[in-house]
């Protein structure tokens, strides 16, 4: 089975920014209640996805004061343990960030140790890949990044 995930996050100054769980050097960070991990929560809800659950912000709402700042990692990591729950495993997840900078794919080994620690998958069945917008649309005035991605159980 699979399921389908996609967010979106803005540009801010003053904020870290977290992709996958590795902090990335960069003029800005993303906004949001969380760290605002674009990638994890995209795969988040590809994982949730696969079982037809309702999507993170169900299970980590917006605005609770218990999910300020929270380490995305965390969310996978539920998320995971729910298709666990029911009996099933993950076979891979496959995601792709949208942005025109930073370069993230020198970060990609690093993310998808990240990312398969907190699925409990090996990182080689993490795919991670990036695109630019083409300078194209709000990604491509460089508001924002998305990202987007699947996921496969068994
Ligand atoms: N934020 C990004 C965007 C792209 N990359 C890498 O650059 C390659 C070329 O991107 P185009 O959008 O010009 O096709 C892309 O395939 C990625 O390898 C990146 O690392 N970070
Ligand atoms: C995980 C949450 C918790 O506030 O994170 P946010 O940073 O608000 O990010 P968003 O992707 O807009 O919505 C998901 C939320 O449930």
């Amino acid at each position: 089975m699979i399921g389908l995930g996609y967010d979106i996050h803005r540009f801010t100054e003053g904020r870290p920014l977290v992709l996958g769980g590795v902090e990335i050097p960069h003029t800005h960070g993303l906004d949001g209640h969380s760290d605002a991990d674009v990638l994890c929560h995209a795969i988040a809800d590809a994982v949730l996805g696969t079982l037809g659950l309702p999507d993170i912000g169900h299970w980590f709402p917006p605005g609770d004061p218990a999910c300020k700042d929270i380490c995305s990692l965390k969310i996978l990591e539920k998320a995971a343990a729910l298709i666990r729950e029911q009996g099933f495993e993950l076979v891979n997840v496959d995601a792709t960030l949208i942005a025109e900078a930073p370069k993230v794919l020198p970060h990609r080994p690093a993310m998808q140790e990240k990312i398969g620690q907190a699925l409990g998958l090996a990182p080689e069945r993490v795919g991670i890949k990036a695109t630019t917008n083409e300078m194209l649309g709000a990604i491509g005035r460089r508001e924002g990044m998305a990202a987007m991605a699947v996921a496969q159980i068994r």
